[in-house]
């Protein structure tokens, strides 16, 4: 497990907690406890001034003061309390009598114990408003200067700061921050606190992990949300064409389905929103390799395999030509020459690798063949051989036919408007099972893969509204 968090990666992991049932409001509570245990562990009284910023690093500082018994506390605000989880907890302080002061209209006369909780992750660009007066008073008092997280001012990633608070002691989260350990002394001692985040909350796929890799740009022109060319087909017609849709559904701008001529009528008869190309044979072959490359000369990955029987070796040429591919079905192999995310389930995995599809073998496979794998299953796993994640959305009505081919779809789309496979497959996998268990909410188990296309817009539109 990694040492540090990112802030974006941070914020996901908060989002996943709320979804598996553990509430930002229980964090802040841990968080704040946090706080309180390290003053404590230090002080048994004094004057505390809290210096609270507008966002949930000062949500924390308002949970520490309930826990500060025998102190002399008072919060002064830097401005208008914006997170509705802070305001909470600011709330709760005034009903039992505490303190609290605005900036503007408060005179300063120092304290035993600062606790700095003005700007924690949330804190982007150039300090605004009073906040850098507010540090340069923080950092002239000779109190005891505890950082809620991060020492305000400083980028919680990058470690760059301009103006910063110089804190004693910074209480950290979960696990350290980047830019924490490239601040040097500015932050002072820094002690990570547990806030009670099961180990299994960071393994498994959620809905952060799907906004880490789902985005729309508001002054966008087409193409900008992914171009994705879809190759298979021959001898089944349906897998190429669910897979297609569902890219296109998953948010692709433009999707490109080619299939071989023999099959060329009917795949091109199922919707008007692909674009479909004829390839030449009944069946794919490696003399097609330089048709499709030239085909993914407009496209930002190629999508493979699907409907297609042992095609290994087309894929391994395509591979050799392109820069970014999913993979799956008849296309799979395990020796793929360029960045890739294969969707194998346990007897695709056990054909194209020869062992058992365990998580151990998935990581081997994955590093051995530098793609990443999403092995599909109840649980999910999906490896870049580095980082492994597990996907539990879906169920049982997903064992339909072409729910495979869904995942593939998405995968492109998302793989397309992403560097990193990885994120892509982690968000691909937890959408596709969404959506199927939103399928499952409306219909019970008897919906189909079309079900599930269809229900992806509204699975994006639910993931992207939760805060
Ligand atoms: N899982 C955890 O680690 C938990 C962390 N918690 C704490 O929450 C903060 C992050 O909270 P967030 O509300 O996202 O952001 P901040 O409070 O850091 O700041 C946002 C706040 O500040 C304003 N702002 C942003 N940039 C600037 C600027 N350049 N100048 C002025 N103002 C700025 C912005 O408008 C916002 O209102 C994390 O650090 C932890 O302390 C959770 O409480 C528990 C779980
Ligand atoms: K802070």
């Amino acid at each position: 497990m990694h040492e540090t968090i990112d802030s974006r990666h941070m914020n996901a992991l908060d989002l996943n907690c709320e979804f598996f049932g553990l509430s930002r409001l229980q964090l802040m509570e841990n968080a704040g406890k946090g706080i309180a245990e390290e003053i404590l562990s230090r002080f048994n009284h004094g004057r505390v001034v809290i210096f609270a910023g507008t966002g949930n690093n000062g949500g924390d500082a308002f949970v520490a003061a309930r826990f500060l018994k025998g102190f002399d506390v008072e919060i002064v605000l830097a401005g208008d309390v914006k997170s509705e989880l802070a305001r909470r907890n600011l709330s709760i302080l005034e009903k039992a009598g505490m303190p609290v002061s605005r900036w503007g209209s408060y005179e300063f006369e120092g304290g035993d114990i600062i606790i700095d909780a003005l700007l924690g992750t949330g804190f982007r660009g150039k300090l605004r408003g009073p906040y850098r007066a507010i540090i340069h008073k923080i950092n002239e008092s000779d109190g005891f200067k505890v950082s809620v997280d991060v020492p305000s001012g400083l980028d919680a990633d990058t470690g760059e700061y301009e103006t910063a608070v110089r804190a004693d002691l910074t209480v950290t989260f979960h696990r350290a921050k980047p830019g924490l350990l490239r601040a040097g002394e500015l932050a002072g001692e820094v002690v990570v606190k547990d806030i009670g985040i099961p180990e299994l909350f960071e393994k498994l796929s959620g809905p952060g992990d799907f906004k880490l890799a789902y985005r729309r740009f508001e002054h966008a022109h087409k193409g900008m949300h992914g171009r994705v060319l879809v190759v298979g087909g021959s001898p089944y017609i349906g897998a190429p064409v669910l897979s297609a849709l569902a890219a296109l559904k998953a948010g692709a701008d433009i999707v490109t389905l080619a299939v071989p001529e023999s099959i060329y009528p009917q795949a091109g008869s199922f919707s008007p929103e692909l674009i479909v190309r004829s390839i030449p044979g009944d069946e794919l072959s490696t003399e097609n390799v330089s048709e499709i490359a030239r085909l993914a000369e407009k496209h930002d990955v190629v999508v493979f395999g699907m409907g297609t029987v042992d095609k290994g070796d087309v894929a391994e040429e395509i591979s050799e030509r392109v820069e970014r591919m999913v993979i799956d079905a008849g296309g799979l192999s395990p020796s793929i020459h360029c960045n890739a995310i294969l969707t194998p389930h346990a007897g695709e995995f056990r054909r194209v690798f020869g062992k058992e599809a365990s998580e151990v073998n998935v990581i081997d496979a994955a590093e051995k063949s530098g793609t990443c794998i999403i092995l599909k299953g109840k649980r999910d796993i999906i490896s870049d051989g580095e980082r492994t994640k597990y996907n539990d959305t879906g169920n049982a009505g997903m064992t339909v036919g072409g729910t495979g081919d869904v995942l593939a779809g998405i995968a492109g789309a998302l793989y397309a408007i992403n560097d990193d496979a990885f994120t892509a497959a982690c968000a691909s996998a937890f959408i596709a099972g969404y959506a199927g268990d939103l399928c499952f909410e409306e219909k019970g188990y008897n919906f189909t893969a079309l079900d599930v296309i269809e229900k992806l817009p509204h699975a994006v539109k639910k993931i992207m509204e939760l805060k």
